[in-house]
């Protein structure tokens, strides 16, 4: 099978780029494969930087076709944060359960109206040579007072899905992966990969 290389240590992303590019005929490497390679340090503002940088070190590293995943959780109330520190909002360590506890506690006493959020995600794809391409996707929902459900990873267990009418944690992976802002960003690349073929015929 043909596979494709995703630019993450972050092995809940990597469980879900499986899955998505499964159904392509890819099958998906990450850089839990390639140990020896060190972490790129994140210093962008934007996710689309923090994508472009991952994607164009690693594919430079390895001299072949990367793709790279930035994203995290933007909250209305906390003008936008956690952002582009979702992974590292409680700590350099990126726990999950700290970084859930530092939001819940900021959001005390914050009607579910204005508890309004998203997921984002930017992916950049490089090549050495070529010109990288980048794509966004994006997931709405309102965080919720406590935990709900098991699956998924980082703040899935208090982003609640209007839409689905449960917490992401409470979606199983399929599900996850038609709605999620990973799905749709990865759509997206599908649709500007094909138009740049046409372009070239
Ligand atoms: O509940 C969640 N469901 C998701 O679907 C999701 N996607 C991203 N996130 C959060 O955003 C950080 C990414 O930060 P990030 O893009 O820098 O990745 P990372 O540092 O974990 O790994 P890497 O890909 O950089 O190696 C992650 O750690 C999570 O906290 C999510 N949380
Ligand atoms: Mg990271």
């Amino acid at each position: 099978m043909e596979s494709v290389i995703i630019a993450t240590k972050n092995i809940g992303k990597a469980k879900e780029f499986e899955k998505l590019f499964l159904p392509k005929g890819l099958a998906v490497k990450t850089l839990l494969d390639y140990p020896e390679i060190e972490d790129v340090e994140e210093t962008g503002t934007t996710f689309e930087e923090n994508a472009i940088l991952k994607a164009e070190t690693i594919a430079n590293n390895l001299g072949v076709r990367v793709i790279a995943d930035d994203s995290g959780l933007e909250i209305d109330a906390l003008e936008g944060r956690p952002g582009v520190y979702s992974a590292r909002y409680a700590g350099s360590e990126k726990n999950d359960e700290n970084n859930i506890d530092k939001v819940l506690e900021e959001l005390q006493g914050v009607p579910e109206r204005e508890r309004t959020a998203r997921f984002c995600c930017a992916l950049a794809m490089a090549e050495p040579g070529k010109e990288t391409v980048t794509v966004f996707g994006t997931c709405e929902g309102r965080i919720l007072n406590e935990r709900r459900g098991s699956n998924g990873f980082g703040y899935d267990p208090i982003f609640f899905v209007e839409t689905e009418g449960k917490a992401m944690a409470e979606l199983a992976s399929d599900e996850k992966n038609k709605i999620s802002h990973r799905a749709n960003a990865i759509r997206k690349l599908d649709d500007l990969l094909k138009k740049l073929e046409d372009s070239h015929e």
